[in-house]
């Protein structure tokens, strides 16, 4: 009898602390849990996210990248609010990507994130300047005043480095000055996200650092949180966090730190690549590891003391 009592006294504290666990991702920024999106086309199915997860912290400036079709521009535009999941839990600053009406959706993609495309057209408006492309979103949401408005466009241009660019439209500044314009347009209603799917992807690489250093800066002074998509080792190597997606989920991780050196107080940056363990216990192993070894269907694990060993399977 006593033995009963404990045991269920023991359930029933069990269960109370799972529910008051905290839920996964409760304080990040972007919270994408098991996230799946399929496409259906003539009857044939893509997975494009295959139960993808990704944390993104608030204040965080990061690169995802990864194979053509590995579903990036997917995620990107499910974050976007451009599109629904199928399956699975999205949340960005507090919003329910699954369940949110139009009303909220509309609210979403003008205040809350701010996107920035590779096409530079895609970005502005041609026949408006600079300046009225920024002014536009303010004037869209109702905020601010007028001069309130013009200081903030003026702000955010210089802040971008294309103050002079002011009074032209897109066709009369270059490709790169349009970028940085755009990613003005993108933080004028001050959204918690920016996200930038290739923006550097038509420019030559001075240009892209250029688009760089204007999304850094964006981080740096106003504390945006940044996620930007990019197929630019040079992009993908200057920030502190890049997230590599394979076959519509997380698959590797590479976090960079600065380190300085004791002896000489030199600065360096150190490098560490992580594999992704998924929620469900799940590892994807490189390719070229598991090639190396011979290791097909089945592997043997082993739990040791600090580490899991992982061998080829040992049977004939
Ligand atoms: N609207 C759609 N209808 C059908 N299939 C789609 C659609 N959008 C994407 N897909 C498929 O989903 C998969 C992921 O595509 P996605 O565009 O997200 O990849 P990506 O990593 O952004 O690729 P890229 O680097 O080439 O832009 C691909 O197999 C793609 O063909």
């Amino acid at each position: 009898m006593t033995d009963t009592t404990t045991t269920l006294a023991e359930l029933e504290r069990r269960a109370t602390s799972r529910r008051e666990r905290p839920g996964y991702g409760h304080d990040a920024l972007i919270t994408c849990d098991r996230l799946v999106r399929v496409f259906s086309t003539d009857g044939v199915e893509v997975q494009a996210l295959q139960g993808l997860d990704l944390l993104v912290q608030d204040g965080d400036l990061m690169a995802l990248v990864g194979a053509s079709g590995s579903g990036k521009s997917t995620l990107m535009n499910i974050l976007a609010g451009l599109d629904t999941p199928t399956a699975g839990a999205a949340r960005v600053a507090g919003c329910d990507l699954l369940t949110m009406g139009a009303k909220e959706r509309l609210h979403y993609r003008r205040s809350v994130v701010g996107f920035i495309w590779q096409q530079t057209a895609r970005n502005l408006l041609p026949y408006l300047t600079s300046a009225q492309n920024v002014a536009l979103p303010m004037q869209l949401t109702g905020r601010g005043k007028n001069a309130a408005r013009t200081a903030r466009v003026d702000e955010l241009l210089a802040m971008m480095g294309v103050a002079d660019c002011r009074d032209r439209r897109p066709a009369q500044i270059s490709g790169g000055q349009q970028q940085r314009v755009a990613i003005a347009v993108a933080l004028a209603n001050q959204p918690s996200v920016l996200l930038a799917d290739e923006p550097t992807g038509e420019l030559d690489s001075a240009t892209a650092d250029q688009i760089f250093g204007a999304f850094r800066r964006a981080n740096e002074e106003l504390g945006t949180t940044i996620v930007i998509v990019t197929h630019d080792q040079s992009v993908a190597s200057e920030v502190r966090r890049t997230v590599a997606i394979r076959d519509g989920r997380t698959s590797t991780e590479v976090l960079r730190r600065t380190e300085v050196d004791a002896e000489t107080g030199q600065e360096s940056v150190v490098a560490r690549e992580y594999a992704m363990l998924d929620r469900a216990g799940r590892l994807q192993l490189p390719a070229e590891y598991t090639e190396s070894l011979g290791m097909r269907h089945r592997v043997v694990l082993e739990l040791e003391q600090d580490h899991i060993g992982v061998w080829p399977d040992d049977q004939p």
